[in-house]
């Protein structure tokens, strides 16, 4: 598949950060960066600064995911993972960082902190109906087929 075009912009707080990349070939997600220091306290969450603002061509959105590293070994997640970039956004990517640990987690500016995934966008149109058709499932759902 062809690669998509995502237009960069560097917000003055990133003018020095690197740009989004992929850190292997095949890597699926860009690594980004924080554009600021902060310490998150065990329960706390904070939208971190990218340092950065993207316009993502119509028809895709970005997905931004946490990093499996910083999420075993410190228990550091994107509480909204996986947050949605809409193609229209034009503000700063910030990555919603939550710490799940026990201790303080130190993030560093430049430090990856997320990574970033291009999606295409499958739209929907809603129609109202009076009845939906009957299934075997029915109503069934949360563990109704078992553990
Ligand atoms: O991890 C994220 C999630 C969202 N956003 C920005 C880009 C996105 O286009 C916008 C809105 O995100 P979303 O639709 O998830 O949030 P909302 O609570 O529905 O806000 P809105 O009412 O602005 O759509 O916020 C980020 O920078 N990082
Ligand atoms: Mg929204």
């Amino acid at each position: 598949m062809e690669p998509i075009r995502i237009l960069f912009k560097r917000l003055p707080h990133g003018a020095d950060l690197p740009v989004p990349a992929y850190a292997t070939e095949g890597a699926a997600g860009m690594d980004i960066v924080a554009a600021e220091d902060l310490t998150l306290s065990p329960g706390e969450r904070a939208a971190v600064a990218s340092g950065f603002a993207i316009a993502i061509p119509p028809g895709f959105e970005v997905q931004v995911r946490p990093r499996s590293g910083l999420a075993l070994k410190h228990g550091i997640t994107c509480l909204n993972t996986p947050g949605t970039i809409d193609s229209d956004y034009r503000g700063e990517v910030k990555v919603i960082l939550a710490n799940l640990g026990q201790e303080d987690f130190a993030v560093g500016r430049g430090e990856r902190i997320a990574q970033l995934v291009p999606a295409a966008v499958q739209k929907a149109v809603i129609e109202t109906v009076a009845e939906l058709d009957a299934t075997v499932r029915g109503a069934g759902g949360f563990g109704s087929t078992g553990r």
